[in-house]
């Protein structure tokens, strides 16, 4: 029997002063607990029989920390050990000394043990516009081992000069560009070399592997470790990792694979991708990236949520209406059509990126901080969500009419009539407790008016007509946006009084600006770097397990497959060059009662 009054909201330490229960059945589940008191001295003590209650672990879960436990309920003090470690240290385990001994000690390691980096796909985007950039900062913060050796490995054919010279074009210092920028830059780069070679031909790994193996042997005494960074599209790693397991492992130290995304285009290649990868390389040695869990302001989400009072309680259904998770970048594919035309935006950022950041929205808190305990309740989040149809979508493809050699569909390497999509907005519904009924959308998109990535919660309009007279249409939504970037901010939109004599109501907003908050903020590393240095130091907790993965695809193949099938019903509107994205996507925010937060 369920009782109504005893929802979620109430079901905390705020509601319940007192447990009593005698018979505790701890395996069956549902649990039916004999009697449960609630007492106050105020208030008159009654007592309900009979009450079903969910079977949870409340062990760690800060809603029931302090709560009075005349007779424990479903544990005893004993059994929740973590829960003391919480109460001692606000960030639970980090701060446990013998671990940050160990992480100490690990760091060290890293830090004298020669490494080789081989940059697979060196010739693409990401490694100029990111990984090089990202290497070059972590040795400009003196991050690096102090002995490595950077090989790019691609098929284009390239001169070392060349290929010098067009790393060097995206190389920044970030803070000081001054002579010692340039002194490092002079420093970094003739320890950075060119291989070009195919991905499934031994003969090329084979002489890969011998330039790695002369920088090894000039380190006759110690252990030397090998990174590998793929930054190619997924459909290359299976012969690439092959190679590597066959030709490119050093028996002197670890080897480390680090894997873009999106792994995979579905669940069936992923899960294909994934048995087959296991033939060659085990769980520890892969590094799944997604990089926006490496962003400053995705890093913020869990303290936000888990570590103020102020978030937690009204972070439901009962107080939120509606989230929306945006990404826009004003520029197009611009020499990307090998990886993106295969891929397009649904694969290239909502599939990741975004449904990362949904996650830990979402999630509930996770016992510990430690990787496995967040990464489980991603996935138990992901999991209530309900897989998508195409018609949650609305789709675009970019075209400029001033300045038709702009358009996507005239980008070198782009299949004529290509339907892969460069817009995208879907509407997500989460089945559970905390979120059913509230709409998620997501929006992202290229080549539109402005680079922005930022999450919006709406909360629920305030009921009564309390400022009616002054107010003739509903009072607007309060809203937190959270802007991972650019200009990294946390705000709230409140609605203030103006001041004066006047009884206007005008909307305000209560800021955390990062740039003026925080004075070392124009300092804040890349999420490649953050993500690299994890690698090199054997951190996975920022790195997507594999189960993620699956239950990620799960929620985008059937959409993506009736998309694929039913091609000329799912062909992209075309939105301008430099615009908003097709008004459509308006339309499908409205048929959930929401309209997308623009500006400010
Ligand atoms: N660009 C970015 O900002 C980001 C990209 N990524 C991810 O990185 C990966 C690479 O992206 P990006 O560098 O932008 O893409 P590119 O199109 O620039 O591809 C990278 C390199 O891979 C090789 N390549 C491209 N297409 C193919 C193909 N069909 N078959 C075999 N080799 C190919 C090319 O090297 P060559 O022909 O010389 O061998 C190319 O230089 C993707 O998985 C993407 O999702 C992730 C985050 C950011
Ligand atoms: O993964 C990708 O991300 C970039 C955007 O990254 P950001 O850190 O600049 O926001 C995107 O351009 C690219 O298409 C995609 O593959």
């Amino acid at each position: 029997m369920w009782i109504p009054l005893f929802t979620t909201s109430l079901w905390n330490t705020n509601t319940i002063h007192l447990w009593k229960t005698k018979y505790i059945q701890r395996r069956a589940s549902p649990l039916y607990l004999p009697l449960l008191e609630r007492r106050s001295s105020s208030a008159p003590r009654f007592t309900i029989p009979c009450i079903q209650a969910v079977q949870v672990d409340t062990s760690t879960d800060s809603q029931w920390n302090n709560a009075p436990l005349e007779e424990p309920l479903m544990t005893t003090t004993s059994e929740r050990p973590s829960v003391a470690k919480q109460n001692n240290n606000h960030l639970g385990n980090t701060l446990d000394p013998s671990l940050m001994d160990s992480v100490k000690k690990r760091k060290q390691r890293a830090k004298e043990e020669p490494l080789c980096i081989v940059v697979v796909g060196a010739s693409g985007d990401l490694a100029k516009k990111k990984t090089f950039p990202a290497l070059f900062s972590l040795y400009y913060h003196d991050l690096l081992p102090n002995d490595f050796l950077i090989v790019g490995y691609a098929r284009r054919p390239m001169s070392q000069e060349d290929f010098r010279n067009s790393i060097m074009e995206s190389l920044t210092c970030r803070v000081i560009d001054g002579p010692q920028c340039q002194q490092k830059m002079d420093e970094f780069l003739p320890k950075c070399h060119y291989m070009s070679g195919m991905y499934n031909k031994t003969e090329d790994f084979v002489r890969l592997d011998q330039l790695l193996n002369n920088f090894e042997q000039s380190f006759p005494n110690t252990r030397v470790d090998r990174l590998y960074y793929l930054a190619v599209p997924s459909q290359v790693f299976e012969d690439v990792v092959h190679h590597i397991h066959y030709s490119g492992r050093t028996k002197r130290g670890w080897n480390r694979i680090v894997m873009e995304k999106p792994f995979g285009k579905d669940t069936t290649s992923y899960l294909q991708l994934r048995n087959s990868l296991r033939n060659c390389i085990s769980e520890d040695e892969i590094y799944r990236i997604d990089h926006y869990l490496g962003k400053e302001l995705v890093q913020n989400l869990m303290v936000l949520r888990f570590a103020n009072y102020l978030f937690e309680p009204l972070w439901n259904r009962d107080h939120i209406a509606s989230i929306q998770i945006v990404f826009k970048e004003n520029f197009g594919v611009e020499g990307r059509a090998g990886y993106f035309d295969e891929y397009g935006i649904i694969r290239d950022i909502m599939q990741n990126h975004l449904l990362q950041v949904m996650a830990l929205l979402g999630m509930e808190q996770p016992v510990t901080l430690h990787a496995e305990d967040i990464r489980d309740e991603k996935v138990k989040f992901l999991r209530c969500i309900r897989p998508l149809k195409a018609s949650d979508f609305v789709l675009g493809q970019y075209r400029d009419r001033q300045n038709p050699q702009r358009s996507y569909l005239s980008e070198p390497g782009i299949v004529n009539n290509s339907h892969t999509p460069t817009f995208a907005a879907c509407v997500f519904q989460v089945n559970n407790r905390r979120w059913s009924g509230v709409p998620f959308l997501m929006k992202a998109g290229k080549a539109l008016d402005e680079r922005k990535a930022e999450i919006r919660i709406q909360f629920q309009s305030v009921p009564g007509g309390l400022f009616s007279q002054i107010v003739s249409s509903h009072l607007p939504h309060n809203e937190l946006v959270i802007r991972v970037q650019p200009d990294e901010a946390i705000y709230m939109r409140i609605l203030s009084k103006a001041p004066g004599f006047t009884s206007r109501l005008e909307e305000a907003r209560l800021n955390l600006f990062y740039r003026t908050a925080w004075e070392d903020s124009k300092d804040i590393p890349d999420a490649y770097e953050r993500l690299i240095l994890d690698v090199i130091h054997g951190e996975k907790s920022l790195f997507i397990r594999d189960d993620e993965l699956e239950v990620a695809w799960n929620i985008f193949t059937p959409a993506l497959k009736e998309m694929e099938l039913t091609q000329d019903a799912w062909k992209p509107i075309l939105y301008d060059y430099g615009g908003r994205g097709p008004v459509e996507s308006d339309y499908l925010a409205a048929k959930y009662g929401v309209q997308w937060s623009e500006g400010d």
